[in-house]
């Protein structure tokens, strides 16, 4: 049988945070960096599998070129539906990506309607009359306002997209949605008439996904953040059930390696340092200055391990990094700050670390890359958006690994990550 559900999604963590919710709602998930070798295919045993990329932004063309090629290899698994899965905050600019990619996805599939949403209200993302809020403010009042890649300063995510795509966009409303999935399906027909290609929906609850997600099936594609997840596996009569997230027993090491910039993040380290444990700090000017400042967090790591978890970081709050990205560039900073800690990984790996935490998607996408890891099996929720991952080594070990979005977990998210492992292990 072939898979049901085929997600492409254009982030690392994105992807966890997609599939996490999947593997909530009963599926049994694979996740894959990149698009798989032709070949691969008979390896995949799932409901879904989620293809994670690094399209988010890199040129728009680039992001279209991907998700078609990861497209073309899920329908050879014989996907029924597909789900693009952006941002929570629809991290994009007018350039895109996600305009380009939802239009290229719809153009391949033959399909002339879509929905679009990023809601995710268990981490506070809610659509209202077309509007995004992150907690209590609009997209627009948020701290994305002030992202170097995609600042959003328009909450309405009707003209946000309508400046992306060639196709009308229209909106499904909460009083609609609230109406259930046969109301959702009379205003897709009717918008589909008045010629609109895609529909913003609202969702201020996680009832309002399941709603949701009932109307949509049929449709050959679904865009939307990771919060639509919950709604859609009961339509293949998939329910949940805790053996979809079991993992194999986890053991060795513990170590943190955290490269996100974020608020949140800067509060779990922070919360961490205070804890006394042991942390070394990655300092890019350092780095830059020719320094080994792998070598030497590895050095310290080593006589750390024994009473892990050990932390090595580049978290500083914003202003730090301004600062630095003044120095060296951001662009530059960002890559020097990743290629350092993706070496610290492989060398925390082969130090025998096999329980390990990233932070940051872009850091994630570093890590993983570096590790030789092609493939994630999904396993239990940490906090909402973030499950505990297994992979396999390239040398066949098993490696237990988390990707945390920067702005998710709670503040003793370091701490409170390894005490599920080692409960779920008990
Ligand atoms: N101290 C630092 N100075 C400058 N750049 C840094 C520093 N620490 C990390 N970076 C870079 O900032 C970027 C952070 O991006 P990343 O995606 O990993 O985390 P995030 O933006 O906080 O989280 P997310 O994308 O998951 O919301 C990376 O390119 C990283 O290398
Ligand atoms: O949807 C979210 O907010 C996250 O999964 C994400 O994509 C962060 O990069």
């Amino acid at each position: 049988m072939g898979i049901r559900l085929g997600c492409i999604a254009d982030d690392f963590t994105g992807a966890t945070d997609l599939a996490n919710n999947l593997v909530r709602a009963g599926m049994r998930v694979v996740q894959l960096i990149d698009v798989p070798p032709a070949g691969a295919a008979q390896a995949v045993d799932a409901d879904a599998v989620v293809i994670a990329l690094k399209s988010r932004t890199v040129p728009a063309a680039d992001a279209v070129a991907a998700s078609l090629r990861a497209l073309a290899w899920l329908r050879s698994m014989g996907a029924e539906q597909v789900y693009f899965k952006y941002c929570s905050t629809f991290d994009s600019t007018p350039a895109g990506n996600i305009g380009p990619v939802t239009e290229a996805l719809m153009d391949a599939l033959g399909t002339d309607f879509t929905v679009a949403t990023p809601a995710f209200p268990d981490n506070g993302r809610t659509v209202f009359k077309g509007h995004l809020f992150v907690g209590d403010v609009l997209l627009g009042d948020s701290g994305m306002r002030h992202h170097p890649l995609t600042p959003m300063t328009d909450s309405n995510l009707v003209s946000v997209l309508g400046a992306q795509t060639r196709r009308a966009v229209g909106l499904i409303d909460h009083t609609v949605v609230a109406g259930g999935a046969e109301a959702i399906r009379a205003r897709i027909d009717a918008l589909r008439e008045d010629g609109v290609g895609i529909a913003i929906a609202d969702a201020v609850s996680n009832d309002d996904l399941l709603r949701l997600g009932a109307a949509v099936r049929g449709l050959p594609l679904v865009t939307a953040g990771s919060g639509l997840a919950i709604g859609l596996p009961p339509n293949w009569g998939v329910e949940p059930s805790p053996a979809a997230a079991r993992l194999p027993p986890p053991g060795g090491h513990r170590a943190i390696v955290s490269g996100s910039v974020s608020v949140a993040t800067n509060g779990q380290v922070r919360r961490y340092l205070n804890s006394g444990r042991p942390a070394f700090r990655v300092d890019p000017l350092r780095v830059a200055a020719g320094e080994d400042v792998a070598g030497q967090a590895l050095a310290f790591a080593a006589s750390h391990l024994d009473d892990g978890p050990v932390l090595v970081y580049s978290t500083e709050p914003a202003d730090t990094v301004r600062s630095v990205q003044g120095r060296l560039g951001a662009a530059e900073a960002g890559e020097l700050v990743e290629r350092t800690l993706a070496r610290v990984a492989q060398g925390l790996v082969e130090r025998g670390v096999r329980r390990l935490v990233v932070a940051g998607g872009e850091t994630s996408g570093a890590v993983v890359r570096a590790l030789g890891v092609t493939g994630l099996r999904i396993g239990p929720q940490i906090d909402p958006g973030v499950p505990w991952c297994a992979a396999t080594l390239p040398g066949g070990d098993t490696l237990h690994i988390t990707l945390k979005s920067g702005n998710f977990g709670g503040p003793d998210f370091f701490t409170s990550a390894f005490a599920l492992l080692d409960e779920e292990a008990a």
